[in-house]
């Protein structure tokens, strides 16, 4: 019997018991069911996992080769096998770890040498009279610096960071309607420095700097493995910050994607952003087992999602700050593993990535809570909670925010059963027939899953910590589901499809035959209705 099919066993045999029973069965569930690094405990006991089902789930990553395939990210062999490249943003962050050898060169000099220039030019741009900076970039080379960068708020002691993504006119409109053209650095960043979105509003900017009195010689810079494409922009090499195609858009946060976020903090708070991910590294390699966080974080995931079949997960941050984490996981984990393909070609004969989403709390209880509660989806919950708040001033606040965070879960798992549900109508005076049908919509199911992640603070180190955490995790279920996480060919249909049909938007080609009837209709709207 595979280990899937024990899974799904054990999942028949227990699906209808209640988490709270776990908990009487058990007095030290809360330990036993909970994982952790010196500083951060990741909390999975309110969930249905059992010791049986733990061990299951271990021997599933064990019969996946789990230990081989890390073994070969870390060690620089080209696991993206589509691409034929190897997986190495730990190396990134592996300040003082020794070589890392990618076709028997050592990468690690090139490195730290980029890292040292990140650090001279962030000094001199925080000593310049700069007072912002955009950031010109998307997917991976927008979402990781600006979620960190607002996650990182409290330490931003340099120019104000601003990012432009989208390629809808409003947004870099929008973001230049605030600034000086003279003190404004504009930073390009692009993996691979063709992507539409970004060099369209890269012209934009430059044009505008141009037109207010900057200097874009001078006050652009750029980010890129395409050396030669930032030349042709005009940005001088002093100014380009290169990587290497080993490093996943998605994965890019940690080296010259970084940039704004180093200019925004500083290089000494990027270096602990960095030196959390590399513990979080250390972790990852050498934890135990149930000890492992990133590799329980991922079990946990497989159990709700392939196991019993629940198609999301809701990340629900209790911290502000994190706001944009739900975005930012949404393309780690779904452009990582929403694939069909496996890695050998054949069709994965399981549901693959779950659909992430979620937003911050307290502000998701006031809008989409409701169906998390009473839905008839159950929807795993994955909080994230710190011990202590930034503005000590307000502690009343934190504490507030912390109780909401573990009454969410507590509710979830607890539920509110009929006869409680009837003691409540009763109170507001319900009788009879009205009492019962008023009660009906008072109970709550309860038995939700749920897991929190708790950490002293969100200081630079932490985040770091979280974000390796995520990306191993992403790492641990791609293995197990036997899919290559570091490609992305389901983007390129769409991007394809865009390039042939602008001249049809713009009228200078006819929509033709070979254009869909739905398609060719809302382009004739189009041009019926714009000026
Ligand atoms: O950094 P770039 O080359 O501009 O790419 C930006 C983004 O666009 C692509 O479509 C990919 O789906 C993303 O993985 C990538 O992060």
């Amino acid at each position: 019997m595979t280990q899937w099919s024990t899974l799904s066993e054990l999942h028949a045999k227990t699906r209808d018991r209640r988490i709270t029973d776990l908990f009487d069965a058990d007095p030290n569930r809360a330990e036993d069911f909970s994982a952790g690094t010196e500083n951060m405990r990741l909390d999975y006991s309110k969930t249905n996992i059992d010791a049986d089902t733990r061990a299951a789930l271990l021997a599933l990553a064990r019969a996946s080769d789990l230990v081989g395939m890390r073994d070969a990210m870390f060690s620089g062999a080209p696991i993206n096998d589509t691409e034929t490249r190897a997986v190495l943003h730990t190396a990134l962050r592996n300040l003082d770890g020794g070589p890392v050898m990618v076709d028997g060169t050592d990468v690690m000099p090139g490195v730290l040498a980029t890292l040292e220039r990140m650090r001279a030019y962030a000094e001199e741009v925080r000593a310049s009279t700069i007072t912002d900076v955009v950031n010109i970039g998307i997917g991976g080379s927008d979402l990781g610096p600006a979620m960190a960068a607002q996650a990182l708020s409290p330490y931003h002691d340099g120019p104000r960071v601003h990012f432009v993504s989208n390629v809808d006119g409003a947004d870099i409109a929008d973001t230049l309607a605030l600034l000086d053209a003279k003190t404004t650095l504009v930073i390009v960043a692009s993996k691979t420095f063709t992507t539409i979105e970004t060099m369209t509003n890269a012209r934009t900017a430059r044009a505008w700097m141009r037109d207010h009195g900057g200097d874009p010689a001078t006050q652009f810079a750029a980010l890129s493995t395409a050396e030669d494409k930032t030349a042709d922009f005009g940005i001088d090499a002093a100014r380009v910050f290169g990587f290497e195609d080993w490093v996943g858009g998605r994965y890019s946060v940690w080296g010259p994607i970084g940039l704004s976020l180093m200019i925004a903090i500083g290089p000494r708070a990027f270096h602990a952003f960095l030196r959390g991910g590399q513990a979080m590294d250390t972790h990852f390699r050498h934890a135990e087992g149930a000890e492992n966080l990133p590799l329980m974080l991922a079990l946990v995931g497989i159990w709700h999602n392939q196991i019993c079949g629940h198609a999301t997960r809701a990340v629900l941050p209790y911290d502000e700050r994190l706001g944009q984490l739900p975005a930012y996981l949404q393309q780690l984990e779904m452009e990582s593993n929403g694939k069909g393909t496996r890695r050998d070609g054949s069709h994965s004969p399981r549901d693959t990535g779950p659909v992430v989403w979620g937003a911050a709390g307290t502000n998701g209880q006031h809008a989409f809570y409701q169906l998390i509660h009473q839905g008839t989806r159950v929807i795993p919950c994955e909080f994230l909670v710190a011990a202590e708040g930034h503005e000590p001033e307000l502690a009343h606040h934190h504490r507030l925010l912390v109780a909401n965070c573990l009454a969410q879960s507590k509710a979830l798992m607890q539920g509110r059963d009929l006869d409680a549900a009837r003691t409540i109508a009763a109170s507001k005076g319900f009788e009879g027939a009205e009492l019962e049908r008023q009660a009906a919509h008072r109970v709550f199911p309860g038995n939700r899953p749920s897991t929190t992640l708790i950490y002293p603070k969100l200081d630079p180190f932490t985040l770091g910590q979280i974000i390796a955490l995520y990306e191993h995790r992403v790492f641990v279920e791609g293995v197990i589901l036997g899919i290559n996480s570091f490609d992305q060919w389901g983007v390129e249909l769409g991007k394809e499809l865009a390039t042939s049909l602008q001249p049809v938007v713009d009228g200078e080609e006819e929509s033709t035959d070979a254009q869909d009837p739905s398609t060719a209709a809302l382009v004739a709207y189009l041009h019926a209705h714009r000026a």
